[in-house]
């Protein structure tokens, strides 16, 4: 495995990514084209997903900065720990170091280089998948658009290489004050698995602050997090206008992660449930809560289906939301949705094919809006929000 460094030339600027065209990173697939070809691309596969609904308009998309836009940056540790490369395998096997990425903010691409020399200097050994040798798996930073601050967090096969952690740690951390949450996971097991369980802190501060639009969030090292901070304060700003219009006095966030969705709906007066698998994403949403003031609101670390399931229709509330992962919301809760009826859900959806199916089993609704998010550009993926008001 021979270590590839590519930089960008000012000769590639005709060139929107060297390491694509050089074949050694084929992650964003349709970085040729021009943004508005592959939203309009985007948007055709859309509309001919729904073509058997009844949709009442389609906004124009919401479109991505082209660069610049990634707050999360997920390095595979390969090369060895004289020359340690934080990137990712080439299709042919070679180690390409990432750090150039230009999906990542300028600040962001100087922070890990600066990380590829922290790893040489602690003399962490890149984990080798082949012999099953080695300590760093990867090394996971997210970025904060509020403060431009970062969370920083080593994946290790053992709790061996910690002290070694610990002891360049000081020097980094004086470096960069920007970086405000350090942790190890340990992930023991040969699979290709991201973390492990076990998180273990070497900052005092255990959460990253971030802030989109006026709401405050919080970002912990196993919560998700929208990847796409500047489409994603878009997302949560259109569904607090469409969510207004109806004038609820109670609403769910189902699939609710640390809030966003639901945070953004809520005020004083209107009762709001969060329901999310994840402990502690829901520990981070009640802290954005009572940091917000709202005192009419209930998280609860459940299954949504379950919750749901367990929940009597006399206690619907107005107004329901689910954003789920990749897979949708199921049969199961698309059925409790009929039959609750409440005035109107809002469904915002990563995958287009899973949100068509699960449209066709909620009964009674009309589509009145539907708007794309541009939210992974260069690639396949998109977000789509959706508005399905009762019908009389
Ligand atoms: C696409 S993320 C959306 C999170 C959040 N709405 C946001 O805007 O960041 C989907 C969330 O569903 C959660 N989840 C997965 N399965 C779940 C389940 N069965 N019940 C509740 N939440 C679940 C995941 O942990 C994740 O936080
Ligand atoms: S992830 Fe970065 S390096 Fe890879 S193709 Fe996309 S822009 Fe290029």
């Amino acid at each position: 495995m021979s270590p590839v460094w590519v930089r960008i030339q000012p000769s590639d600027l005709a060139v929107k990514c060297a390491y694509f065209e050089s074949g050694l990173c084929l992650s964003c697939r349709h970085i040729r084209l021009p943004m508005a070809e592959q939203v309009a691309a985007k948007t055709r596969e859309l509309q001919a997903l729904l073509a058997n609904f009844a949709v009442q308009a389609y906004l124009p998309p919401v479109l991505s900065a082209e660069t610049a836009f990634r707050n999360k940056a997920k390095m595979v540790a390969l090369g060895a720990a004289h020359q340690p490369i934080l990137g990712l395998l080439s299709p042919s096997g070679e180690a390409v170091s990432l750090c150039d990425c230009s999906l990542y903010p300028d600040d962001m691409q100087r922070l890990l280089h600066r990380l590829e020399a922290f790893v040489r200097q602690a003399g962490l050994p890149p984990y080798q998948v082949s012999k099953a040798k080695g300590e760093l798996k990867f090394v996971l930073l997210t970025r904060s658009q509020a403060k431009g601050e970062y969370m920083l967090r080593f994946v290790l096969r053992s709790h061996q290489a910690i002290a070694r952690i610990e002891r360049e740690l000081p020097k980094l951390l004086a470096e960069y004050p920007q970086i405000k949450l350090v942790s190890v996971n340990i992930q023991p097991v040969h699979m290709a698995i991201l973390e492990g369980e076990e998180e273990i802190f070497l900052t005092r501060q255990t959460r990253l602050e971030e802030r989109f639009n006026d709401v405050p969030l919080y970002i912990r090292p196993k919560s998700f997090f929208q990847t796409n901070p500047q489409v994603a304060a878009q997302l949560y700003r259109t569904a607090r206008d469409w969510v207004a219009e109806f004038k609820p006095a109670s609403l769910w966030d189902l699939f609710c992660g640390v809030g966003g969705f639901g945070l953004h709906c809520a005020a004083k007066d209107i009762s709001l449930t969060g329901i999310e698998i994840e402990a502690e994403a829901i520990a981070c949403a009640k802290m954005s809560a009572a940091a917000m003031g709202l005192e009419k609101v209930s998280f609860s670390a459940l299954d949504s289906t379950d919750f749901a399931r367990g929940e009597s229709a006399a206690d619907k509330p107005d107004l329901i939301i689910v954003n789920p992962p990749r897979r949708g919301i199921g049969e199961a809760l698309c059925r409790s949705l009929s039959e609750f009826a409440p005035r109107a859900i809002l469904y915002s959806s990563c995958n287009p094919k899973t949100l068509a199916k699960d449209l066709a089993h909620i009964q009674g609704y009309a589509i009145t809006k539907v708007q794309l998010f541009d939210m992974f550009p260069h690639t396949d993926h998109f977000e789509v929000l959706l508005m399905l008001e009762r019908e009389a």
